[in-house]
């Protein structure tokens, strides 16, 4: 890539915002080339702020991913999430705002009702590769974008990295002329006993799958380094013993596949060995318990 070194170093903060399931979290981590962020096929299982950071010769891109809009349930932690959301939107330099092609519903409405004006927001139209005759795109750009004042609108798809180029150049544009903030080689700046939590909740929810109630969490209990090796000591927090069940598996079969890939992707992340146990406990209405929720992180 030529950079013109004459042109002031950007950076900035770049909030991904959507409904469940437009792809935020896939965008994300292609953007980054890492996998700092967990997906899977169930919506809303991003629960934590994230930031992946990406550093060139002329800018310094901070994304910060957030929480689907919850709009099921109105319990205690949904309240938390969407207040963690409108936060992190007010405080960005950026937004990007991402839908899937050729779908703008009811859900997709109600995030953008909560963007604010002040805030350069991006139409991202991910899952563009799902459009078979790419002449239907425009128009439905067109409709999307008479919704509101975008600052500009780009297709991509972030599974086959169609198009993300041309979404860094856009992004760069509307960062301001800033100093970097972390380092060249920095990805994230969340902490591995986080990445590791984040690593078993989403094994959770690929093989435990739709029958896993929304409201069950993670915890890491232990986290040890000792050279090379990590040590994780991690709990599986659920609200009924039949979900524990359901978790373990017959003959802990499930319990025991999601603690061998969970470990299998900690030693890729980390570079390194680990030895990993997970607990499945019985803990009854956390989700609906604002002290507890803070108890578990969820400020
Ligand atoms: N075909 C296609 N599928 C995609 C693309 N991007 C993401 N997906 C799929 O869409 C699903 C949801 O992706 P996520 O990245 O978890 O979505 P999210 O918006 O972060 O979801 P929440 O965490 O629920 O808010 C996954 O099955 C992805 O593989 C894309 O560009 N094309």
């Amino acid at each position: 890539m030529t950079t013109d070194t004459n042109a002031p170093f950007r950076c900035g903060y770049i909030a991904i915002v959507g409904r469940p399931n437009v792809g935020k979290s896939t965008l994300m981590n292609t953007l980054i080339g890492a996998k700092v962020s967990i997906t899977s096929r169930k919506a809303q299982t991003t629960r934590h702020r994230i930031t992946g950071i990406q550093t060139y010769d002329d800018a310094q891109l901070i994304y910060v991913d957030t929480p689907g809009f919850q709009t099921r349930h109105a319990n205690a932690l949904n309240k938390t999430l969407n207040k963690t959301v409108t936060n992190t939107l007010i405080s960005s330099d950026l937004i990007l705002f991402v839908i899937e092609a050729g779908t703008f519903g009811p859900a997709d409405q109600q995030v953008l009702d909560l963007l604010p004006t002040e805030v350069p927001v991006l139409l991202v139209i991910n899952k563009a590769d799902r459009v078979k005759d790419k002449a239907v795109l425009l128009p439905f750009a067109q409709q999307v974008a008479a919704k509101f004042n975008f600052a500009a609108i780009v297709p991509v798809s972030a599974k086959l990295r169609f198009q993300l180029d041309g979404l860094e150049k856009e992004i760069k544009r509307f960062l301001p002329e800033n100093e970097p903030i972390f380092g060249p080689d920095d990805i994230t700046d969340r902490s591995e006993k986080f990445l590791a939590s984040e690593i078993v909740r989403e094994k959770l929810f690929r093989f435990v799958g739709d029958e896993l109630p929304y409201t069950s969490t993670v915890m890491i209990e232990k986290f040890e380094q000792e050279g090379d090796l990590r040590r994780v000591f991690a709990a599986i927090l659920v609200e009924r013993d039949t979900h524990k069940s359901m978790i373990i598996g017959n003959k802990g079969a499930r319990l025991k596949e999601v603690s061998t890939q969970a470990r299998l992707d900690m030693e890729k992340l980390f570079g390194g060995p680990v030895y990993l146990e997970i607990w499945v406990k019985v803990k009854s209405g956390w989700a609906d318990n604002e002290a507890g929720l803070r108890a578990y992180g969820y400020e």
